[in-house]
């Protein structure tokens, strides 16, 4: 199938950027980039605030025992902004274009806003594609592959995708929070019920990144972390 924009064409420039943690330790060089860091710090919050009531909604005591793993020193986070161009040549065809392809995220939670056109679309327990609404003051919160290890499975990444617009441009800006490199991923054992094993092999966020950048994008990247 062909891709249409997305972040690894270089049809539509699109920015990764690794963001400062926690607040830059120097001084703007443009208003650009101090509003960039505003929101960058403020979607970071939101995604602590989710993980802290994903802790509650699991009858975990330790209010951060998760979102610790994106507030720590040396935690991992990335900022994405992904570029769609509208696909005129499918108007009125009744066909579509992939803009990004299937995958789940490999961090421990993602938080995307987008400018309000549609395209991304999650997959149901059945395999079915659903739209997702593309209201531009929406964040659609996404849990990732490490938090569904983390919790051994209660809560599961989602696969994900988007479709390209025929008509308008789409843009979406993500953060991913991930753990430091060298954080162990595991299930925590304050979740864990009596006799209830992990049901994942024990591995580090370097090495499960590591891992995700050698298979493909819609490749089961847990798959090899699953005990069988
Ligand atoms: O651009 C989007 O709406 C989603 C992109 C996405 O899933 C990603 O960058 O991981
Ligand atoms: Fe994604």
């Amino acid at each position: 199938m062909a891709t249409w924009g997305g972040s690894s064409t270089s049809s539509s420039p699109s920015t990764t950027r690794r963001s400062p943690t926690p607040a830059p330790s120097r001084p703007a060089r443009s208003s650009g980039e101090a509003a960039l860091n505003e929101y960058i710090s403020g979607v970071r919050k939101l995604a602590v605030r989710v993980m802290e009531a994903m802790s509650e909604g699991l009858g975990i005591a330790q209010a951060d025992a998760l979102s610790a793993l994106v507030t720590a020193e040396g935690s991992d986070q990335v900022f994405r902004v992904n570029h769609y161009p509208p696909c005129r040549a499918l108007q009125g065809l009744g066909c579509s274009v992939t803009g990004f392809g299937e995958h789940t995220d490999p961090q421990l939670v993602s938080v995307l806003r987008s400018n309000g056109t549609s395209g991304l679309q999650i997959a149901l327990r059945d395999g079915q594609w659903v739209s997702v609404p593309s209201d531009r003051d929406s964040f659609f919160v996404n849990v990732g592959d490490s938090l569904q290890v983390l919790t051994n499975g209660r809560f599961k990444s989602v696969k994900h995708r988007v479709v390209a617009n025929s008509l308008k441009s789409r843009v979406s800006f993500i953060y991913f929070g991930g753990p430091p490199l060298a954080q162990r991923i595991a299930p925590l054992p304050q979740l864990l019920g009596e006799g209830e094993q992990s049901l994942y092999k024990e591995f580090t966020w370097d090495e499960y990144k590591k891992a995700a950048y050698k298979s493909r994008l819609g490749d089961n990247r847990l798959a090899q972390f699953e005990k069988k």
